[in-house]
């Protein structure tokens, strides 16, 4: 029988000072975030600790607070070589207020001197403007307008500003929030001062992160609880690896020596390269294995690079043909960034679903692979076969019979509606503007080729599919 994680069962554990508002408790900050935080501690170059924020109503605070904020991050993968199993419990989270719950507290967090830092990842969902929000709700719905009451709060007593670095994975992250945050000021009209302070004493920076998160390792929890010794609901599994690029200015390196403490943290004046290599080369090949992996029936990303006679030379081929020759980086460094990529697809030590990969899967593939498949188009004349391969697997596996599908209610319904006419659906489909950001039905050739793919994978199934075309 084990004992639960918490400080009495660990009495030597450090603690620190609060010098960060973290908006999201979810598995991908504990073991990014705030295990840097931890990294940077052990070393004695910072002295900090975050306290989290929930974004929503419903989250992981009460979990936290059994286990006195103490998680273990478990690492398990090859970096440079070497195989790397480390299990560290993280002791930089101070407390997790809910300010559906404690709203006092959560606007107490302006008193704070020592709280120099806003970091937060609330989804690709989170980032949004409510309309309904306003500066008397306790709290608004949105992570912008609890942010902007929270600033307010702030300028009101005459406090210095935040730095604040976003970690969605959505384009611009820090223009985006910043630029609701204005919205709400002008709205709920807190006057040209509030606005000047924005400005003046608050550093929004843009910022890209990148490491794989699967999260609690359910199918090995027990084995690990008995080797680690105690409990641990909230113990997080990744990968070794990790990039975070920051876009801001020098002086973020001093106040928070990441990439002194030997860590992969690049702050930098323009993101962009960064971005496009990672959002394309990375998740762009994640979201193009989904459908077509779940309807051959694998199940994770180790499945797919394992399998050598479709799926892996698939994924080669995609990134090296397809969507490489569209990005403007040196092509060599794309290649071996390529190459580091499917090293880190292999890892055997981590169990990466592809159905969670799946969520939300009709705009992942609109940023990721959509802009490379109409590039390809205008600058070659024709379509590449391996996008379009997967958008047929899209589109079919979100008729919802062979393959759980996991969207917002109005993306399945259209689905439904559109799939009602088997006939008419490629077409119906492409019309749609909502979900591709531009009509599709002017591109030449794509009607056409994804219903003789649609055709194919019904009939010969996506192994079959791939074959034909690696
Ligand atoms: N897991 C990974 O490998 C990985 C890697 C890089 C980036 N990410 C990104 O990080 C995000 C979170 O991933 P995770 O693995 O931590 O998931 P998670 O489910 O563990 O955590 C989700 C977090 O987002 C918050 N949230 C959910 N819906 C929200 C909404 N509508 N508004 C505001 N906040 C909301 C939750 O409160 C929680 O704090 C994902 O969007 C993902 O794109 C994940
Ligand atoms: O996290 P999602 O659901 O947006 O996307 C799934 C994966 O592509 C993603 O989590 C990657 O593993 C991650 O972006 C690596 O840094």
């Amino acid at each position: 029988m084990t004992h639960p994680l918490s400080r009495s069962a660990f009495p030597d554990l450090p603690s620190y000072p609060e010098s960060m508002i973290q908006f999201g408790e979810g598995n991908f900050m504990r073991a990014f975030v705030d295990w840097q935080l931890q990294q940077m501690n052990n070393q004695g170059l910072f002295q900090g600790s975050a306290v989290l924020v929930q974004p929503i109503e419903q989250g992981l605070g009460e979990l936290l607070a059994k286990q006195d904020y103490l998680y273990t991050v478990l690492l398990n993968g090859i970096m440079q070589g070497d195989q790397v199993n480390s299990r560290e419990i993280v002791t930089s989270v101070s407390r997790v207020i809910n300010p559906y719950t404690e709203h006092e507290n959560y606007l107490t967090l302006a008193e704070d001197d020592r709280l120099e830092f806003i970091t937060s990842n609330t989804t690709e969902a989170g980032i949004a403007y409510h309309p309904e929000d306003r500066l008397t709700d306790t709290p608004q719905k949105s992570f912008p307008g609890k942010l902007t009451a929270l600033l307010y709060k702030r300028f009101q007593l005459g406090k210095k500003g935040f730095v604040i670095i976003p970690c969605e994975l959505i384009d611009r992250n820090g223009e985006k929030l910043k630029q609701i945050v204005l919205q709400y000021a002008h709205e709920w009209q807190l006057g040209d001062a509030f606005l000047e302070w924005l400005e003046q004493e608050n550093t929004f920076c843009c910022s890209l992160v990148d490491r794989i998160v699967p999260g609690y390792p359910r199918d090995k929890a027990a084995e690990l609880e008995r080797e680690l010794g105690y409990q641990d609901n909230l113990m997080v599994t990744a990968e070794p690896f990790l990039f975070w690029v920051i876009e801001g200015p020098s002086w973020i390196e001093d106040r928070l020596p990441l990439a002194k403490a030997g860590l992969n943290v690049v702050v930098t004046e323009d993101m962009t390269p960064y971005r496009e290599r990672k959002v394309h080369l990375l998740n762009g090949p994640h979201t193009a294995m989904v459908p077509l992996g779940l309807l051959a029936g694998l199940e994770t990303v180790e499945d797919v690079m394992l399998d050598a006679e479709a799926f892996s030379p698939f994924i080669k081929k995609l990134m090296e043909q397809e969507i490489i020759p569209m990005l403007d980086l040196p092509e060599d460094q794309l290649l071996s960034y390529a190459d580091a990529v499917q090293e880190r697809f292999k890892n055997p030590f981590i169990r990466h679903e592809l159905t969670s990969i799946s969520l939300n899967s009709i705009s992942k593939f609109k940023t990721r692979l959509l802009p490379i498949l109409l590039r390809f188009q205008q600058e070659t004349g024709t379509l590449p076969p391996l996008i379009t391969l997967s958008f047929a697997a899209l589109l079919l596996s979100y008729r919802g019979d062979r393959v759980t599908r996991q969207d917002g209610p109005e993306i399945l319904a259209l689905f439904d509606y559109t799939w009602g006419d088997p006939a008419g659906f490629i077409a119906s489909i492409l019309k749609e503007d909502s979900l591709w950001g531009t009509g599709l039905s002017m591109v030449p050739g794509l009607k056409e080729a994804l219903e003789t793919y649609v055709r194919q994978l019904e009939q010969a199934g996506s192994r079959s599919a791939l074959q034909q075309l690696i």
